[in-house]
């Protein structure tokens, strides 16, 4: 059987456009869940809510409550705004995930924790007129963002957001992979996470580089000079705060609901509520008092969550795993196979120089039982599979027959296998990786960043095993005629 190999950079692959096309893309992933007129709002760029079991670990005796300094003068400032329905219940502390939200007095679950006005909210139409005539129509969202970040930083004191904005980490403190270094990196080649990384680097230089007339013009706004790193800080601040309110058809930065930290297990949302005009957080378990209180970005995977927002969750239940899946140049039959791929909605990315590549990637997630329908390996890439082994021409609705077992058991175990084959690969190279992780001396991980990012490594490529070897322990049990799954 003939497979081709995954194309060495997938960046060029994965959308087939260039590289700005990232945030309108998300756009299209971010969701939002309408109940009346009352709308779920999610952080963006990410995706829906969770329900899995694993708590962020929110130690009481880890927790500080909120006494420096930046943080009384940010509730006072939230108080003077007349925004009382967000800290009547909920103060400002540090825990172990930075800045937090902790419950002021003890909360049950189902009770609104805190609400603020849509005149608390940022939104990119906020950005000074005259910046706003320099950028390009297609400037994205979390640009406009950025800027508006780095005007309200270069006025300092001036700024009537001053309390809030010297609550934004500061340069460094942010661990998206988008800041790794070469070195830390190169430990997740196995993973999509690297790909991703390098293609949302890519978007960020593009973005800087469209605004830079605006940057140039407007220099009382911005000062004299905005560097590269500048502004990727503002832009992975505003991916990692930012939230996608339908309602008002825009991307905001929601100052105090901002400072609530992600549990994977946690059913809570911000929801907008269109009428009266405010958004609010409900809780979905009690608290007691002074225990951190948080909220779910979505159900993340550790890719996600180390791209956007630069950590990561012990096993994560919202893992997965990408896996290229490409029909062989060599294949006599790959035209035919190609045109009823097409022909079935069965895409196949462009490469950077326009031809077709014949594969795709698939996201694949845990595989929870050996012996049943093998939930979580996508019927699409089981489909590619079947198309792949096809040993003789395919009849043009084979396609969508190919999402079913093939009624011949001898050859739905091939193509099992070959998927089989695929994947014990991607374990091989998944093993390796962290066995190069694992022997690694200390020394080559000095800090407790890099230590840091280290776990967080381990974290993802983990994950990705986890998966992979679920979806090899299901593909071995049906590989053979004897076990293959009837429809
Ligand atoms: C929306 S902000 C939450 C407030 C943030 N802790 C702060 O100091 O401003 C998102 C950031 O909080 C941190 N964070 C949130 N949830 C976390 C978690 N479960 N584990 C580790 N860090 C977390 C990450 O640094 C992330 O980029």
């Amino acid at each position: 059987m003939l497979v081709e190999e995954k194309p060495a950079n997938r960046r060029l692959y994965k959308t087939g456009k260039d590289s700005t096309d990232f945030s309108k893309s998300s756009t299209k992933v971010a969701m939002w869940c309408r109940a009346r007129h009352r709308i779920i709002c999610l952080p963006q760029p990410s995706a829906i809510c969770g329900n899995a079991r694993a708590r962020v670990s929110n130690l009481v005796s880890q927790v500080h409550a909120g006494s420096s300094k930046g943080q009384v003068e940010f509730l006072n400032w939230l108080r003077n705004r007349g925004e009382n329905d967000a800290c009547s219940k909920i103060t400002v502390g540090m825990t172990m995930h930075g800045r937090s939200l902790l419950a002021a007095r003890s909360i049950q679950a189902g009770e609104c924790m805190l609400r603020v006005t849509r005149e608390l909210m940022i939104t990119p139409d906020m950005l000074p007129e005259e910046v706003t005539q320099m950028l390009p129509k297609d400037t994205s969202d979390w640009a406009r963002l950025a800027l508006f970040i780095l005007a309200e930083q270069h006025a300092g004191q001036k700024s009537a957001w001053a309390p809030y904005m010297s609550c934004l980490p500061r340069i460094g403190s942010i661990h998206s992979t988008v800041f790794w270094k070469k070195e830390e990196l190169a430990m997740l080649r196995q993973s999509s996470l690297y790909h991703e990384t390098m293609q949302r680097r890519a978007v960020i230089r593009a973005e800087y580089a469209a605004v830079q007339s605006a940057l140039q013009d407007c220099r009382h706004i911005f000062g004299d000079s905005v560097s590269h790193l500048h502004f990727k800080h503002a832009y992975v601040t505003v991916c990692s705060r930012a939230w996608g309110i339908e309602a008002l058809h825009t991307l905001a930065l929601v100052p105090f609901v901002d400072f609530l930290n992600h549990d994977s297990s946690c059913r809570t949302l911000l929801s907008y509520d269109e009428e009266k005009g405010f958004a609010e957080v409900v809780a979905d378990r009690d608290y007691v008092a002074g225990e951190q209180v948080v909220i779910s970005y979505g159900r993340l995977s550790n890719v996600t969550l180390a791209l956007d927002f630069g950590f990561t969750v012990p096993h994560n239940p919202f893992d997965q795993v990408e896996i290229w899946m490409g029909l062989s140049r060599k294949d006599v039959l790959r035209t035919s196979k190609l045109k009823l791929l097409h022909s079935h909605d069965m895409h196949t990315l462009p490469k950077f120089d326009g031809s077709d590549s014949g594969g795709n990637s698939f996201s694949m997630q845990e595989v929870k039982s050996v012996i049943g329908r093998g939930k979580g390996i996508p019927h699409s890439l089981r489909a590619f599979a079947r198309i792949i082994c096809a040993s003789s021409s395919p009849a043009k609705h084979d396609g969508r027959l190919a999402r079913r077992p093939l009624k011949d058991k001898i050859k739905e175990a091939q193509a099992m296998s070959l998927l089989l084959a695929r994947i014990e690969t991607l374990i091989e190279e998944h093993v390796a990786a962290f066995l190069a992780l694992q022997i690694g001396s200390s020394s080559q991980f000095p800090g407790c960043v890099q230590s840091l990012r280290r776990e967080m490594t381990e974290a993802v490529l983990g994950g990705e095993l986890r998966i992979l070897r679920s979806a090899a322990a299901w593909l071995n049990h049906h590989s053979t005629p004897l076990t293959v799954l009837n429809d």
